[in-house]
């Protein structure tokens, strides 16, 4: 695809819909990873995927990024057809990711990897595929890429770590700024995997506090967040609805209090169902726990 290609205007989408995914199906071998998954995303939504340990939340993810081709189905974002393009093309129509284990340039400084990101952001907000090193930090050390670069990292409150070497930051630190350089590549849909893991139970909470209020103050445009997590607690206070998946299916879309009390997800997701459940659907080896 050209670079033209990915600029153009796209199909208007449903109202206030921004990412949109039907009858998606995958599997790997005899694994059904997904199973026939309908997701509608709002603009601006704050969605948590949770399922249990191989439940199909990372292959979900990894069709709408384009890192895994769907065997059928369609994905839209903002009504144009994605599920052909490749992971970068993606990126910058607006999906962006950031990863369980964040993918930094560890040699570099935190304000020098959202340099990278800022230079790599959307089509239509002017970001610019680098041609080569040399070429590259020539155009991501103006005025503009670093001001942008230093008013992401303010935005997470991360200006104090600014030119400090990436491998000497605390792991809460490092997830930050990941989460930061997918923000600076201006998405529409932002999906983070498992943002709290590895992170203390005293973090977890100040990290995502900085994490939605980092997404609050996104130039009048509302991102929608899909995030993986197994930490109910982190579940319930920041997503308005949860997905929750078992054996490639979503078994409930609803909003957090209304799935967390679902027999089925307390069955075969959280784990926490009294007596023998009564849950549908009935699968041999069931079983959470894991969340
Ligand atoms: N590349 C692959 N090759 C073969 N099987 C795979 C591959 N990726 C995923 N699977 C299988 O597909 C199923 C769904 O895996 P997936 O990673 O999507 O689950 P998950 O819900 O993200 O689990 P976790 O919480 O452990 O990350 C699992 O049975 C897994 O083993």
């Amino acid at each position: 695809m050209s670079e033209a290609d990915e600029q153009a205007p796209p199909v208007p989408a449903a109202a206030g819909t921004v990412l949109e995914a039907h009858g998606l199906q995958k599997r790997f071998g005899a694994v059904v990873a997904a199973s026939d998954i309908h997701v509608t995303v709002p603009t601006g939504a704050r969605l948590s995927l949770i399922g249990a340990n191989g439940a199909g939340k990372t292959t979900f993810v990894n069709m709408v990024t384009g890192y895994l081709k769907p065997d059928a189905g369609r994905i839209t974002l903002a009504g144009r057809d994605i599920t052909a393009l490749g992971p970068r093309q993606i990126t910058r129509l607006g999906v962006c990711r950031s990863f369980q284990i964040p993918q930094l340039c560890e040699p570099m400084t935190p304000l020098e990897n959202l340099l990278v990101a800022v230079g790599a952001g959307r089509s239509d907000h002017g970001g610019a595929a680098p041609r080569g090193l040399g070429a590259f930090f020539g155009a991501a050390r103006s005025g503009a890429a670093l001001a942008a670069a230093h008013a992401m990292l303010a935005r997470f409150e991360l200006q104090d770590y600014a030119d400090q070497p990436v491998n000497e930051l605390p792991g809460g630190v490092r997830k930050l700024i990941d989460i930061a350089m997918a923000l600076a590549r201006r998405p529409r849909v932002l999906l983070l995997d498992e943002p709290t893991s590895g992170v203390s139970t005293e973090e977890k909470f100040p990290l995502m506090d900085r994490v939605m209020a980092a997404l609050a103050g996104t130039d009048g445009e509302e991102v929608a967040v899909l995030f993986v997590e197994h930490d109910m607690d982190i579940v319930t206070r920041y997503a308005d609805r949860v997905l929750a998946f078992y054996a490639g299916e979503i078994i409930a879309d609803d909003a957090p209090d209304e799935v967390l009390s679902d027999p089925a997800v307390q069955k075969y997701v959280t784990g926490t169902a009294r007596g023998n459940g009564n849950g549908t659907p009935e699968r041999d080896g069931g079983g959470g726990g894991d969340a």
